[in-house]
């Protein structure tokens, strides 16, 4: 992504900015540009490069990232937008914000900026929460008021798991702001969080950055002046991530008039106190982030713990969300093993919620991968990230100071041991983004989906594999942050009004590397057990109201459960109210078809057996997709009973379908599709329709994931 075209810029904003700062007359200008060229004389003694400074100062559009967010992911990216334009074109004003920062019609100010859109989808096919006021505002407006506006949309969703809905939100804001009267610049950027967002999202912002180089006026006595040419010269074959190390380089050793720099070459040397400091070792450390400052440790005690709730920074946590005691934890299933289905019982007397809602819980690093990255790293791990870091231009770190500083936007907090940052704030499981990945292998050649994706390599596995390492800044800012994940409540608040019940399954596999692969979260929250009477082990976590996923208001409406795997959560939820209301009124008819990989794995069979006993399910099915004589799997069951289902469609009846997306929930909606058909006398797209009305009209709700 990196073009040596930044560097010419960044040379000459700075010329510009200083003349704009002090507006200064052009003879000023061009003194100042003098100054600053000195560091580069060769570059100075070409041909007429005032022309470049007045051009570039005259073309500074602004630039607004606007972004809506549930679990992180479009923040993320919307920040990746706002450094790699930071860095491109550091004379542009950008600003960056979430929807709900201000008033709907505030953010469209000023006119004149260019918009950038970047939105996920969350619930069905609804905004996320941060989007959710702007996103009805521009989607009930009628007038033409925004013309003239420039507009960009990366959308945000996931194929697998939401493919009637996918992408909705995206999409839907783009054509509306068309409607409006708005001028798209750029075709909307699809990410696809089935396959691989990280790839779309960085051809996207290769696009968008592209096309900021056709707007930005760069006539052809400018191109002649650029740091770029002489870099170009000199770099001749290298590639593009070794060139952009080697300017960093370059600048350091022309710097000869500037003792600053020569200040920052000692520096380098003693990052790694005993190494000694090879190019290769320098390239590993980019310029691009901000350097953190670092507070001496308070205590030899590494806090390993939850730093929440009542003295860590706000900022971490979303609002309303509440530390739980882990009041049980246990694996169901007689022979399941370690990866079989557990359900955690969950106690805080304080939080409410309703049967269909989802918990998010805030997972945490093992501490062998957080010791992994620390033991390369070369960082007190007790040192404390520090508050009042001042905005300065780069430095390169001097770890054994302690004093370095930051000026980093709001994805990480401050006042955390390095050691508690590494443990909750970053994703140390996530695959890197594309753009890391080029960093740390060096290559900007590296084929994303087959080398990283597909065999999941994590940032550590490249580290070891190029024998590389990393500044602490760069780990921070460049691995993901951790995303609190969802899990559909697996109990009924009428049943257990404070408490909480959580089914998961233990995510533990080897990779196609043959590397052992645990899910963060599940691993996370296996090792939380009851410690002993009184005493709690606890999590952090809040819940997320999942309003389109609700037991009809008519207890007497017709019910359809139809799950797979971990779809078994809200399902149980939902039975179990059934069960708390059948002792107070009559109930319609409900039909459970489950889906488990063997019977060692059935779960709940006796309570689902009760809930036949008292009413609340009038028949269950289960399935099993391995290790049993009868290998049937839901979508099967559900298909040879289509007679049924049809009339169950037909008499107003509600569906739920929970489970994985992928294959469970392709393959059931495919069962519907086939039933509509053949006993509705419907073609494919009348089936089709038929079916997304049931959505529309909430009879057909899902709650599956990914
Ligand atoms: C509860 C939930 C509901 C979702 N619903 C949809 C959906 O209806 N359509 C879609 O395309 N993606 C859907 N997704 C996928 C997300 O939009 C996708 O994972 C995205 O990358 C998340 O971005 P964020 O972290 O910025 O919210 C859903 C994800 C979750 C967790």
């Amino acid at each position: 992504m990196f073009t040596l075209g930044a560097a010419k810029r960044r040379l000459f904003s700075q010329v510009s900015n200083i003349a704009k700062r002090n507006a200064l007359r052009d003879d000023n200008v061009l003194h100042s540009a003098k100054t600053i060229l000195t560091i580069r004389p060769d570059v100075w003694m070409q041909k007429s490069w005032l022309s470049t400074v007045k051009a570039l100062s005259s073309n500074n559009q602004p630039i607004k990232i606007l972004y809506a967010s549930q679990t992180g992911t479009a923040k993320l990216f919307a920040h990746l937008l706002n450094e790699e334009l930071a860095s491109k074109y550091p004379d542009r004003e950008l600003s960056i914000s979430e929807w709900k920062d201000a008033a709907p019609e505030e953010l469209l100010e000023p006119k004149k900026a260019l918009h950038v859109f970047l939105t996920s989808v969350a619930g069905v096919g609804e905004p996320p929460d941060n989007g959710r006021e702007f996103y009805n505002w521009i989607m009930s407006k009628s007038d033409s008021s925004l013309s003239g506006l420039e507009y960009a949309v990366f959308g945000l969703g996931s194929s697998a798991g939401h493919a009637a809905y996918y992408n909705v939100i995206g999409k839907s804001l783009d054509k509306r702001l068309e409607e409006l009267g708005a001028s798209r610049v750029l075709e909307i950027g699809l990410g696809d969080d089935g396959d691989c967002i990280e790839d779309d999202f960085d051809s996207w912002m290769e696009g968008f950055v592209n096309l900021l180089k056709e707007k930005t006026p760069d006539d052809g006595e400018s191109r002649d002046v650029g740091v770029e040419d002489v870099i170009d010269d000199e770099a001749g074959k290298m590639d593009v991530v070794q060139q952009r190390e080697q300017l960093q380089l370059h600048q350091i050793r022309h710097g000869s008039e500037s003792s600053e720099m020569k200040e920052r070459l000692e520096e380098a040397k003693v990052k790694c106190p005993g190494v000694a400091l090879s190019d290769d070792e320098m390239r590993m450390t980019s310029n691009k982030f901000p350097s953190l400052k670092l507070r001496p440790r308070e205590s030899e005690l590494v806090r390993k713990h939850l730093f929440h709730l009542n003295e860590s920074p706000d900022q971490f946590y979303a609002d309303g969300t509440v530390r739980f005691d882990v009041i049980g934890n246990k694996l169901l299933g007689v022979d399941a093993g370690e990866t079989g289905i557990h359900e955690l019982k969950l106690a805080n007397p304080q939080m409410t919620y309703e049967t269909g809602d989802h918990l998010v819980v805030y997972p945490q690093n093992s501490q062998c991968i957080v010791e992994a990255y620390l033991d390369m790293l070369d960082v007190d791990r007790h040192a404390i990230i520090a508050e009042d870091g001042q905005p300065i231009t780069y430095q390169y770190p001097k770890y054994s100071s302690h004093m370095l500083h930051v000026n980093w936007i709001d994805c990480y907090v401050q006042g955390l041991t390095v050691y508690e940052t590494m443990t909750h704030c970053v994703d140390l499981g996530a695959l890197p983004s594309p753009s890391f990945a080029r960093m740390i292998t060096g290559r900007k050649d590296i084929d994303y989906k087959a080398e990283v994706a597909y065999p999941r390599r994590t940032a550590l596995d490249l580290i070891l594999q190029y024998d590389r390492r990393l500044s602490l800044e760069d780990l921070l800012f460049q691995v993901a942050p951790m995303k609190p994940r969802y899990y559909s409540i697996a109990s009924s608040n009428i049943k257990h009004p404070n408490e909480i019940r959580l089914v998961y399954r233990r995510v533990k596999y080897v990779s196609k590397l043959g590397m052992l692969r645990e899910g963060i979260c599940t691993n996370y929250l296996s090792h939380k057990g009851y410690l002993g009477t009184g005493k709690y082990a606890h999590i952090a976590a809040y819940v997320n109201t999942n309003a389109t996923f609700r037991l009809p208001k008519s207890t007497e409406t017709p019910l359809l459960f139809i799950a797979g795997g971990c779809g078994v959560a809200p399902i149980r939820g939902l039975v179990e109210e059934r069960v708390a209301l059948a002792q107070s009124g009559k109930l319609g008819p409900a039909t459970l078809y489950i889906g488990f990989r063997s019977p060692d794995d059935e779960v709940y069979r006796q309570r689902f057996e009760e809930a036949i006993h008292v009413g609340a399910l009038t028949d269950a099915h289960m399935t099993y997709s391995s290790g049993s004589s009868d290998k049937s799997v839901v979508s099967d069951a559900v298909l040879q009973h289509g007679d049924r289902v049809w009339k169950h469609f037909e008499d107003g009846g509600v569906t739920f379908l929970c489970g994985g997306a992928r294959a469970f929930g392709a393959a059931v909606e495919s069962a519907f599709l086939n039933i509509v058909q053949e006993h509705g006398k419907k073609d494919f797209v009348a089936a089709e329709q038929y079916l997304r009305t049931m959505i529309k009209n909430g009879r057909l709700m899902n709650d599956l994931a990914d």
